[in-house]
C-alpha cells in the first residue's frame, strides 16, 4: 500500500459512534456466558452480570439484578420519569453501604434504587447497562414460563429496554452528577428509541484497527444470522409499533431494517471475524514456585454463572475459554473507538464475574481536535505524537475502572493487544492478577513501544498471562501477517504449548 493511501486513511479514517458503541456492547452483553442462563431462568436472573462504561462523558454504569441504584435529584427529572415507569422508588440511607458505591456531595440529591415494574414485564430489568437510549431491536419472543426455559441462547431478554444505571465513582464531582442526571435524562426512562446508525464507512474501515489474528476469509455469516434471528426477527418486527409505542415505525422501517442490519453485521466482523471460534487461550510461562505473587487459576471444576463463585482464569475450564473469548472480542469492539487509525485497541478489567472498567487506547479527555493528529504509522513528525498522548487502552481501564480495588485472584485483564512496558507496571502496581492477550512477536521499530516486560513478568510470577491463539488448523486462513506471527508465537511460546501446536500440525 503506498504512502498517500495510508495517510488518506489516517486522516479520515471513521469511528463508531459512542452512543453506537453502547448500543453494540448492550447488545454484546446480552450474549455474555455469564448472562445467558441466568437469563433464561427467571428465578436465577439475579446473579445478572455488571457492566460499567468508563470514559470521558460517561461515567460508570451497573445493573445490580432488577435494581437500579442511582443519583437522582429530588424533584428532578429521573425521580419524575421513575415514577411514571411505575418504578418503587426506595430512599436509601446515605451512611449505609450504597454510599461506597455512590458518593454525595449534594444534599438536593439523595441515592435511590428502584425495583422495576416486573408485572407488566418479567423481562424489564436487563443485564447490562450499556446503552443511553432504547435499541429498537428485540430477541424472539418469550411470553411464557415454558417459553422462557428453551434454550438459553434463544430467549435473551427484551434488549428494547435497555438500563442505563449509574453508580458513581470513587471521585465524583458536580461534572459527574450533573452528567449523570444527562445520561438518565437520555435512558429508557426516558422513553426514547434508539436506532443504531452505523456508516457503510465505519463497517468497511472496521477492518482497518482489527486485530493481528483476523483470519482473512472473515468467518462471520453464520454468527451474522444467529444475530438477526436472535434479535432482528420478523415475529419482533411485527410487535414493533405496539411493544414500543412507535407508530413511524412503519415509515421507516425499510431504513432501520438497514440500520440494524449494518450494525449486526458490525458486531460479527469485530467479534467473530476477528476472534474466530478456533482461537483458544494459552497460560503463558512456568511460574516461579517460590513466587508469593499471582495466584494460580486452577480452580478447573468452576461452574458459570454462579454470582458468588468468581470464574479464576484457568484454560482447561472451558466456561472461562468461552468466557475469555467473550471478553476478547468485546475488547475487539471497544477497540473500535480507538483514536489511532491504525491500531485499536481495547481492555476490559473484569472481577468477580463483572466488568469493572471496559476503554480503548486514545487521546486524553479534553484534547484540542487538532492537538493530537491521528497519525500513522507513516504519518512523520505527528508519529511522536501518537506515542507520547495516547492513553493506552490499559491504563485508560485502569485509571477508569469504578472500584478500587482490583487486586482479587479473579481480577482479569482483558486486552486485544499484548500490553507493552508502559502498561504492565501499572498493571502490576493496580494489583491485576491475570491477564488475557493475543500474543504479538513481530519484529518493530526500535523507536516504537516495547514489550518486554509482560513476559517478565509472567515468568517472574507477578503476573497470570494466558495467550489467545489460533489453532493451527486454523491458521492457514489467516493473513500472511498474521500467520507469521503465530508462527513466531508458536516457537517460542511457553510451557510445552509449542509441542501441542506442533504435534496438531502433523496430524
Ligand atoms: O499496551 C499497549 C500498547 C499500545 N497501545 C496503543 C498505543 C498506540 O495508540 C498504539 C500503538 O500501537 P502500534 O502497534 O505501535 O502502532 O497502541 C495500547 O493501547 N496498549
Amino acid at each position: 500500500m503506498n504512502q498517500t493511501r495510508t495517510r488518506s486513511f489516517a486522516n479520515f479514517v471513521n469511528t463508531i459512534t459512542k452512543t453506537d458503541l453502547y448500543s453494540c456492547l448492550a447488545l454484546w452483553m446480552e450474549e455474555s456466558p455469564l448472562a445467558t442462563t441466568s437469563v433464561c431462568d427467571f428465578e436465577s436472573s439475579r446473579s445478572s452480570v455488571t457492566c460499567c462504561i468508563n470514559d470521558q462523558d460517561v461515567k460508570p454504569i451497573i445493573n445490580e439484578d432488577d435494581t437500579w441504584c442511582g443519583v437522582a435529584q429530588e424533584n428532578g427529572p429521573l425521580r419524575k420519569k421513575l415514577r411514571r415507569n411505575n418504578c418503587t422508588i426506595e430512599e436509601k440511607d446515605k451512611s449505609k453501604e450504597f454510599v461506597d458505591h455512590t458518593t454525595l456531595h449534594d444534599e438536593t440529591k439523595s441515592a435511590v434504587s428502584c425495583h422495576l415494574d416486573n408485572s407488566t414485564s418479567t423481562r424489564r430489568q436487563v443485564k447490562a447497562g450499556y446503552c443511553e437510549e432504547h435499541l429498537a431491536i428485540n430477541c424472539t419472543e418469550a411470553n411464557g414460563v415454558d417459553e422462557e426455559k428453551q434454550t438459553s441462547k434463544s430467549c435473551s431478554s427484551k434488549l428494547n429496554k435497555i438500563g442505563v444505571v449509574m453508580v458513581d465513582s470513587q471521585n465524583p464531582d458536580e461534572d459527574d452528577l450533573e452528567k449523570v442526571e444527562k445520561l438518565y435524562r437520555m435512558s429508557e426512562i426516558g422513553q426514547s428509541i434508539y436506532v443504531p446508525n452505523i456508516q457503510k464507512t465505519v463497517l468497511s474501515e472496521s477492518e482497518i484497527k482489527r486485530s493481528p489474528y483476523a483470519p482473512t476469509k472473515l468467518s462471520h455469516t453464520s454468527i451474522l444470522l444467529t444475530l438477526l434471528d436472535r434479535y432482528w426477527s420478523e415475529q419482533w418486527k411485527s410487535r414493533i409499533v405496539k411493544e414500543l409505542n412507535w407508530p413511524e415505525f412503519i415509515d421507516c422501517k425499510h431504513q432501520v431494517d438497514h440500520s440494524i442490519h449494518i450494525m449486526l453485521e458490525w458486531i460479527a466482523r469485530v467479534t467473530f471475524g476477528d476472534l474466530p471460534d478456533s482461537v483458544n487461550f494459552y497460560e503463558c510461562g512456568e511460574r516461579n514456585p517460590n513466587s508469593n505473587g499471582a495466584s494460580s487459576g486452577s480452580s478447573r471444576d468452576i461452574v458459570a454463572n454462579h454470582e458468588a463463585t468468581p470464574i479464576i482464569p484457568d484454560p482447561y475450564n472451558p466456561h472461562w475459554q468461552e468466557l475469555a473469548r467473550h471478553m476478547s472480542r468485546m475488547a475487539n469492539i471497544l477497540a473500535q473507538r480507538s483514536n489511532d487509525p491504525k491500531r485499536g485497541v481495547g481492555a476490559i478489567i473484569l472481577q468477580r464475574n463483572q466488568v469493572v472498567s471496559a476503554c480503548w487506547n486514545g487521546y486524553p479527555p479534553k484534547a484540542g481536535y487538532g492537538d493530537f493528529p491521528r497519525a500513522s504509522h507513516i504519518d512523520g513528525p505527528s508519529l511522536a505524537k501518537k506515542y507520547a498522548f495516547s492513553i493506552h487502552a490499559e491504563q485508560a481501564a485502569i485509571l477508569g475502572r469504578n472500584v478500587r480495588d482490583v487486586s482479587e485472584d479473579s481480577s482479569t485483564l482483558f486486552v486485544s493487544k499484548t500490553p507493552c512496558d508502559e502498561c504492565v507496571p501499572l498493571i502490576l502496581k493496580a494489583g491485576i492478577k491475570n491477564a488475557v492477550f493475543p500474543r504479538d512477536d513481530r519484529q518493530r521499530d526500535p523507536a516504537c513501544l516495547r514489550y518486554a516486560l509482560i513476559q517478565r513478568s509472567i515468568a517472574l510470577g507477578q503476573l497470570n498471562g494466558f495467550e489467545s491463539r489460533l489453532s493451527i488448523a486454523a491458521q492457514k486462513d489467516c493473513q500472511p501477517e498474521a500467520t507469521a506471527v503465530l508462527r513466531a508465537s508458536s516457537q517460542l511460546c511457553f510451557n510445552g504449548v509449542a509441542k501441542e501446536l506442533a504435534t496438531d500440525a502433523t496430524k
